[in-house]
């Protein structure tokens, strides 16, 4: 392997070149563990690096801190001593979400991610509302989206070309392609975006054909599950701990327990967006606390009554949130092995003493 493999480019030597002069290295961060990065080296020797505290304290926000997919300058140890990581390079893309629960915190999922594969399918799976969710993650990323409408097998060809039609009409910039997993070519379609150097990332509902694919990606080697590990957090494909892995013939893909759960998060807006008119009717409302029953000068209940606003619509509405909890029970799992991943990428950048005691100066002003 080596530096053009991992996605190593002009750019980024240009803008690495004060950092050689420094007898410093390039690598790319391929996981986040609670006590330090995992990292290719131009070799592809793979390699454990801390954080300095003076990366860390330059950081503004958790979002400036470096990710998996990252590309940093390295101090290589000696014998005994540690790969630290002395600067993070610009991010040509970045791939973000906020964080679980109602913190606004942005939380990077994957940094220099090339492509977003979406996969949806043409049936029950489709939702052209949470498309333009996944566009607006893909969009403000930098990324290029590719759109796998799958399952073409199991829909009559018009159905597919519909569904295709109608994600290709909101985004021009994306690729809409109509696959088979099960056939192979939604296979052969990924695999002319995985060229060398590029990183990609896969996202969609459950049961779209995700697993299906990364395995033939993957091949025999690596079996590839969305079933997250309690303990550690990870799919049980994970003999290893990586997240960025590069495949055999060419490319990356970036996995990891926040690529997996943004398809919960975009189902939550796409429920709650899909109410957006009656919420705007509760603004309406005599009381600020009012529950939209029996209430006085409730606004949404006098549409019903005067016919504007559908009784089932109505019904659905006050129903809203029992339907959010559920589809956050049903996700518990993976949402709570988010949550625990997100405190982990957390702890390791403040877990190395000499950082803390470095990065506690830095505050007080001392040198
Ligand atoms: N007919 C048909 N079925 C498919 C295709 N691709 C996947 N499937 C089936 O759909 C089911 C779900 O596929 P997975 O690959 O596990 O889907 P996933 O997106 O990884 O789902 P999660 O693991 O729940 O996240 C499996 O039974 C697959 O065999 C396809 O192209 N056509
Ligand atoms: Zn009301």
């Amino acid at each position: 392997m080596t530096l053009k493999d991992l996605g190593w480019n002009d750019d980024l030597e240009k803008a690495f070149a004060p950092y050689r002069a420094k007898g410093w290295e390039p690598a790319r961060l391929i996981r986040e563990s609670p006590i330090n990065f995992g990292a290719f080296l131009g070799d592809g020797e793979e390699i454990d690096v801390i954080l300095c505290g003076r990366v860390w304290h330059a950081a503004t926000r958790d979002a400036d801190l470096p990710a998996v997919g990252d590309w940093v300058a390295v101090e290589v140890g000696g014998e005994n001593e540690d790969n630290v990581i002395r600067a993070t390079l610009p991010r040509r893309t970045c791939f973000s979400r906020k964080m679980p629960g109602k913190s606004s915190e942005e939380q990077v999922i994957g940094a220099n991610v090339d492509i977003v594969a979406v996969v949806t399918d043409p049936g029950s799976d489709f939702n052209i509302r949470r498309m333009e969710r996944y566009f607006m993650l893909i969009g403000r990323s930098g990324a290029k989206a590719v759109v796998l409408v799958n399952k073409s097998d199991a829909f009559p060809t018009e159905v597919c070309k519909n569904a295709a039609a109608e994600i290709a009409a909101l985004w021009s910039e994306a690729d809409v392609h109509i696959t088979s997993a099960i056939k192979g070519d939604g296979l052969k379609v990924l695999k002319k975006y995985l060229k060398r150097g590029v990183t990609m990332c896969i996202v969609g509902s459950s049961g779209v054909g995700k697993s299906t694919l990364v395995n033939q990606l993957y091949g025999d080697e690596w079996q590839w599950t969305s079933e997250v590990n309690e303990v550690t957090g990870k799919g049980r494909h994970t003999t290893t701990s990586r997240e960025l892995v590069p495949l055999d013939n060419g490319g990356m893909l970036i996995d990891n327990p926040g690529m997996r759960e943004i398809q919960m998060w975009t189902d939550e807006t796409t429920l709650r967006d899909s109410f957006a008119d009656v919420e705007a009717l509760a603004a309406e409302c005599k009381f600020r606390d009012c529950r939209h029953r029996n209430d006085a000068g409730c606004a949404i209940r006098a549409a019903v009554d005067s016919g504007k606003l559908d009784m089932g619509r109505y019904e659905n509405f006050l129903n809203l949130e029992n339907e959010i909890s559920a589809l956050l029970k049903r996700a518990e799992k993976r949402q709570m092995a988010v949550e625990r991943w997100a405190k982990r990428n957390h702890r390791v950048k403040a877990r190395n003493l000499a950082d803390r005691i470095q990065l506690e100066k830095d505050e007080r002003g001392e040198i």
